[in-house]
């Protein structure tokens, strides 16, 4: 008899999500967390830090408010660190102690340290005092997540050249900053220090960035940072980083030099399974620390462990890390559990925001889809107009043969919450007929819909209609 029916090591969106949905089904639940608090990444360093910190720096710049007054216009003159850091710190406690009491209720146990492999069933414990505990589970989950790749030619110090957990602890804000990295974390603190009025450079070694975001919008979205001034430097990589004389400078492998107050390297992260002791259960991990399963199960090659959320790869979202959670955790205590829906939505939190669903243009024409697409300008709406937008697109695309959804890609204000309307026609299977004849609330930016619905139908032929 094992002394739990799941063990779940990490707290994060998909430990927590498989820990609860275990002890709902009446399963005994342990979580392992070796950081101080439960939350995980996603809570201590990642989405809600970020996004905690996104809504403040628009909150005191009156970002959304420029629109009317002008580039100039501020709530508060000089923003500090610490203003960036105090709203932080409330929004952290809450989401721990919301965590906290859901596990309390559900019974969860917890147990505080660092979780390694006696074999396919055991696992020793070293608590943060040095005391070691074991534990035996029927199941376990790998929910552990990753850490920023921190490569060794990078002199990271905690206080200008950072990765993005210590850009949480920065002292002030930076005038200038050079974020190493295109990718999604790269862009949103750039984009985030950008809007505090930070003078920020982009180094990325591709030709373009955000590469599995459809086109158009990836163009309009650079065209708005560099119509703000960042400086968005592609096809060129970062070959060293140093500190002189308290600036830092960055050699780009062409030999260029650029310098600033502040480097953020957000070049990619590592799955954090090198402490698990892998081996004592005969599983191994990528060179990147990630680990392979079934993507239906979420089994690993070890049938009775579990691995889910960013130690799996792609899509390494908190939102998905959590259905991913949820159904391994079913499938561990023997519940039965559906195949999530083939579209999920992508948020990207810059400013402005992205998100979208389904396929891209690219996509459709790589699968000879006949197609035809609707674009509405948030400034063509009078909800655009009462905030002042200037900005902010919305395109979907259409199946020409079933006249069906295939995907939904938004640029601008609001776009990570409007995305969801498009997200449930194209998961029920809707057509374009849903945008024409449906009556939308008026004036909002979901009007968008409708726009664009209706540009995508008249440029569709008769014929497509009839059919
Ligand atoms: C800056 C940033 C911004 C992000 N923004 C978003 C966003 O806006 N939207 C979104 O959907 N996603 C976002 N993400 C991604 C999101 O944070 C991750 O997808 C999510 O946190 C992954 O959850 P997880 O459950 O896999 O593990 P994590 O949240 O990574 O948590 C893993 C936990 O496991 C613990 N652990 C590891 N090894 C052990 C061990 N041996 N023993 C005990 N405990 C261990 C760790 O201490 C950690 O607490 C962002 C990420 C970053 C870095
Ligand atoms: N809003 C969100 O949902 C959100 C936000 C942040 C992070 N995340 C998740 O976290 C994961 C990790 O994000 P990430 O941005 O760290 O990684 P990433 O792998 O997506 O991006 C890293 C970028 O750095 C570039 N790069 C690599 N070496 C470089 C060099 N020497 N010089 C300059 N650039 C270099 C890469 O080409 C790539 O564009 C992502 O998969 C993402 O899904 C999600």
């Amino acid at each position: 008899m094992y002394q739990y029916d799941l063990v779940v090591i990490g707290s994060g969106p998909a430990g927590r999500r498989a820990a609860i949905q275990a002890a709902k089904l009446s399963k005994s639940v342990l979580v392992i967390e070796r950081g101080g608090r439960v939350g995980g990444v996603s809570v201590h360093t990642g989405t809600i830090p970020s996004k905690t910190l996104r809504e403040t720096a628009l909150n005191l710049t009156g970002w959304r408010e420029r629109g009317f007054y002008g580039r100039s216009y501020r709530v508060k003159q000089e923003i500090s660190a610490a203003d960036l850091r105090r709203r932080l710190l409330i929004t952290l406690d809450h989401e721990v102690d919301v965590l906290e009491h859901q596990f309390s209720r559900n019974r969860v146990q917890q147990m505080r340290g660092t979780a390694r492999f006696l074999d396919a069933n055991t696992l020793e414990i070293k608590k943060d005092d040095g005391e070691i505990a074991q534990v035996t589970a029927a199941a376990i989950l790998l929910a552990v997540g990753t850490r920023p790749h921190r490569p060794e030619h990078i002199p990271f110090d905690g206080e200008t050249i950072l990765d993005s957990d210590d850009i949480l602890n920065i002292k002030d804000v930076p005038r200038s900053m050079i974020v190493i990295g295109a990718g999604v974390i790269g862009i949103e603190y750039a984009t985030i220090f950008s809007a505090l009025d930070t003078q920020v450079t982009v180094v990325e070694p591709r030709d373009s960035m955000l590469d599995f975001i459809d086109k158009e919008i990836v163009e309009d979205f650079t065209y708005q940072l560099r119509d703000r001034n960042m400086k968005l430097i592609f096809g060129q990589s970062a070959d060293k980083v140093e500190k002189d004389d308290g600036k830092c400078r960055v050699t780009l492998k062409s030999g260029r030099v650029l310098n600033a107050e502040m480097v953020l390297f957000a070049a990619g992260r590592v799955g954090a399974t090198d402490t698990l002791n892998l081996a004592a259960c005969g599983l191994e991990a990528d060179n990147r620390g990630r680990l392979k399963v079934n993507p239906e199960t979420f089994q690993t090659a070890v049938p009775n462990i579990y691995a889910a959320g960013d130690v799996v790869g792609f899509p390494s979202l908190a939102s998905t890390s959590m259905e991913q959670g949820r159904i391994a955790a079913r499938h561990a205590v023997g519940a039965h559990s559906s195949e999530p829906p083939q579209y999920f939505p992508y948020g990207i939190y810059a400013v402005p925001e992205i998100s979208t669903c389904g396929l891209t243009e690219e996509e459709v024409q790589q699968r000879n889809i006949p197609y035809e697409c609707g674009i509405a300008h948030f400034r063509e709406t009078s909800r655009g107009h009462i905030m002042g937008l200037d900005s902010g697109m919305l395109k979907m695309i259409f199946s020409l043969k079933t006249r069906r959804l295939l995907g939904v890609h938004i640029v601008g204000e609001g776009a990570t919450e409007l995305v969801h309307i498009g997200q449930a026609v194209l998961n029920l299977k809707g057509t374009v007929e849903y945008f024409v004849e449906n009556t939308f609330n008026y004036p909002t930016l979901a009007e968008a819909y409708k726009i664009a619905g209706l540009d995508a139908w008249n440029r569709m032929g008769e014929l497509v209609k009839k059919a």
